[in-house]
């Protein structure tokens, strides 16, 4: 999808970030979110839309009067405190700006335990569809107050990508308080801002620093990376300014405004979409590298031959990672057999299964249908 056809995308998640909402002292900038409301409006006609959008704890902090010290971040009760404040707010805000231009609102509130999750995912997807097929425009955050670490997405950029997954868009614009990427970060001199993004290198992810304020998360590390991500299911990701006017209309008609980086060529289904990018391995499988290289370069399903043990519990149609000998996971799939049987049929021949278990259900332990190389494990 290059630039020049970016208007063709009928489906886009866009992510407003904290300083787009916020002005330096923290407060709220309603004038830009009525800007930004009119130009998603405008969006919206002829596509479906879905806005994720920061700013809770930001509006919150600023109504429960909490006074930031420079250097000393909130403790995690404090920020749940602050978002369960401003959330209320930050809807009603975008429920006032849309609804100025004929737009209904929905809140959706999201962990990464609930797009983990494959019938939580599904549901969610399910309600997604609904909101659109009637108009609205669902406004995603992550739910801030019940996020501890263990089940958070952690940031917005993140969570946008996986609501691109859940919705099946095709292009994710992440607004934000700088023009784009630039080749080093913006506040040192002479940073060249970088339009096109053709390969997501390990070179791009080094020049993606840390957040602008100690109101924002992530910064553009967790933008590039979620680039990344959707680049790898075959999703375009543009970022644009959220304070320059009329950005989004001039992006979608094709000008060179902002950093467009360019999606790979294979769009995978829905659900190898989930399994790469929401789902969790219940269990890992190690194999040899003979698997490795059959899964990785050939595409091929896993058999048992090329298992070497299993880690974990996990039951038929669990999600499960796939790794080699004290490897990062590189692939992940649906297992075709629970943890135990994978552990009595390992390194055997299929022709073997029957006897082992006293049954057989598939060849493969993880089938190529159910299964995705993980991207990280490609470089
Ligand atoms: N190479 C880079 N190009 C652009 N911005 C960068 C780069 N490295 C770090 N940044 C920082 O990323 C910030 C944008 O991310 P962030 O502060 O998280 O904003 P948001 O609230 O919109 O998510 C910029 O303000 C900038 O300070
Ligand atoms: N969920 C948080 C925002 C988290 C976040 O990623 O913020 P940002 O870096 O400004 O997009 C909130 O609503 O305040």
């Amino acid at each position: 999808m290059p630039r020049s056809t970016l208007h063709r995308a009928k489906r886009i998640v866009v992510k407003v970030g904290t300083g787009t909402l916020t002005d330096r002292t923290g407060r709220f900038d309603r004038e830009n979110c009525a800007r930004l409301a009119a130009e998603l409006a405008d969006v919206a006609k002829g596509r479906r839309v879905v806005l994720v959008s920061s700013g809770a704890v930001a509006l919150g902090a600023e109504r429960l009067g909490l006074v930031k010290t420079k250097g000393k971040p909130w403790d995690i009760p404090t920020k749940q405190a602050a978002a369960a404040t401003g959330q209320p707010h930050l809807m009603a805000a975008w429920g006032d700006a849309l609804g100025r231009h004929g737009k209904v609102t929905a809140q959706v509130l999201l962990t990464a335990d609930d797009l983990a999750s494959r019938k939580r995912f599904l549901n969610a997807r399910r309600t997604f569809e609904k909101l659109l097929e009637a108009g609205a425009i669902p406004v995603v955050n992550e739910n801030d107050t019940v996020a501890v670490d263990e089940i958070k997405v952690g940031d917005n950029d993140t969570l946008a990508g996986l609501v691109a997954g859940c919705v099946e868009a095709e292009l994710v614009v992440m607004l934000t308080d700088v023009e784009g990427l630039y080749d080093r970060n913006p506040a040192e001199h002479g940073a060249t801002l970088l339009h096109d993004v053709p390969r997501i290198t390990a070179e791009v992810e080094r020049i993606a620093g840390g957040a602008g304020s100690e109101r924002s998360v992530g910064g553009m590390a967790t933008k590039v990376k979620a680039a990344r991500r959707l680049a790898a299911q075959g999703v375009a990701t543009a970022l644009l300014s959220g304070r320059r006017a009329g950005a989004l209309a001039a992006l979608l008609a094709g000008e060179r405004i902002g950093t467009v980086f360019a999606p790979g060529d294979e769009r995978l289904s829905s659900r190898k979409g989930w399994l790469a990018a929401a789902a969790k391995g219940k269990g890992l499988i190690v194999v040899d590298a003979g698997a490795r290289r059959a899964l990785v370069e050939q595409g091929r399903s896993l058999l048992p031959s090329g298992v070497r043990s299993v880690l974990g519990h996990f039951r038929v149609g669990d999600p499960v990672d796939i790794a080699i000998e004290a490897g990062r996971p590189f692939a992940r799939g649906l297992a075709g057999y629970g943890a135990e049987e994978v552990r009595r049929i390992a390194g055997l021949k299929t022709s073997e299964i029957e006897r082992a278990l006293g049954y057989k259900y598939l060849d493969e332990i993880v089938h190529r249908n159910d299964l995705v190389v993980l991207e990280a494990s490609r470089e």
